[in-house]
């Protein structure tokens, strides 16, 4: 998959890169059960149409930019994640646009005239909810005619589960609630974030990366893989100082720096008492 970031510059109407495709358009955080229909349904029109699949996405997220608070956004999985599951879901192409001011006061025409017709779309499938342009005031019923009819435009329908929207919004709750169980539901798998073994005077501690959620504190059971081995065991999340911790029985081969990925399974209890750590 080709990626093209498009900071601060529209996309050259001149470019000779640029071939007709089928798009499909988001932010995508998480990559749950709508967002993976969403994609079925574009890389399904675009095998149809013979022509190749581009996603546009945005960095940050327009909250990050947008909101009024200093509470820091907090995104369920790092953009690195989200290029992985687009590439797997057959994207051929990722626009990644810097979302700023200056590209969030576009007007809705100004989007789709300057980025989405410009870079070659030809067909547009995207959920019954994206909004794009100033104001968000954009949405899938008026795109066609934003376009002056040089594209159409295809609206996926809303995916539910236990009769309310799957959302990011939702599944960072859930995840955040430590209502780890029920994520699977919404993302046809188990949560997972990566990270690196520290180990800090008794402690076996994750490292986790930037731009993943963790549950809230408590005690979780949860698959560690380090790529080569994988196992069950319980953790201990401690939000308060920001650490996950290990029991000391983990297999051998963890070394401090080594590289692992945890899938949550579920939450076994809220409570947690830290000198039981290496007992755990
Ligand atoms: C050109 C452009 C301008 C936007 N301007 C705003 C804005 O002024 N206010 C806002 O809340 N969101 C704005 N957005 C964000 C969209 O409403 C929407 O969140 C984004 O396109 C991602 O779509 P999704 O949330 O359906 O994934 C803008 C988006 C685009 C593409
Ligand atoms: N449940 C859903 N059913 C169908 N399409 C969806 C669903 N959720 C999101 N989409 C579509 O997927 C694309 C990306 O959406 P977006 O990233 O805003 O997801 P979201 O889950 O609604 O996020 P948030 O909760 O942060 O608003 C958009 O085209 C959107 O319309």
């Amino acid at each position: 998959m080709e990626i093209i970031h498009l900071n601060n510059k529209q996309p050259d109407p001149c470019s000779t890169e640029t071939k007709p495709s089928v798009f499909t358009a988001g932010f995508f955080d998480g990559m749950h059960v709508g967002h993976q229909k969403v994609i079925n349904e574009a890389k399904k029109m675009a095998d149809k149409k013979g022509l190749p699949l581009a996603c546009i996405t945005f960095f940050p997220h327009p909250k990050e930019i947008l909101k009024n608070s200093n509470e820091q956004f907090q995104y369920i999985n790092p953009i690195a994640e989200k290029q992985i599951a687009l590439e797997k879901l057959g994207v051929d192409k990722l626009y990644i646009v810097e979302f700023n001011y200056e590209f969030a006061s576009l007007t809705p025409k100004q989007f789709v005239q300057d980025y989405l017709l410009v870079l070659g779309a030809e067909y547009v499938v995207a959920g019954f909810d994206f909004t794009y342009g100033r104001r968000g005031q954009g949405n899938m019923e008026r795109m066609r005619e934003d376009a002056d009819q040089k594209l159409e435009a295809i609206k996926v329908e809303r995916v539910e589960r236990n009769g309310e929207k799957v959302s990011s919004t939702l599944l960072r709750e859930m995840i955040c609630s430590g209502n780890i169980e029920k994520v699977h539901d919404y993302l046809d798998q188990h949560y997972e974030v990566e990270g690196e073994i520290l180990f800090d005077h008794f402690d076996t501690v994750v490292d986790v990366k930037d731009h993943y959620l963790i549950p809230c504190s408590g005690l979780y059971d949860v698959s560690v893989s380090t790529g080569r081995e994988e196992w069950q065991q319980r953790v201990i999340v401690d939000q308060e100082r920001m650490k996950i911790i290990l029991s000391r029985d983990s297999p051998r081969s963890i070394k401090h720096s080594t590289k692992i990925s945890i899938k949550w399974l579920k939450q076994v209890s809220t409570e947690f008492v830290l000198e039981l750590a290496q007992s755990v």
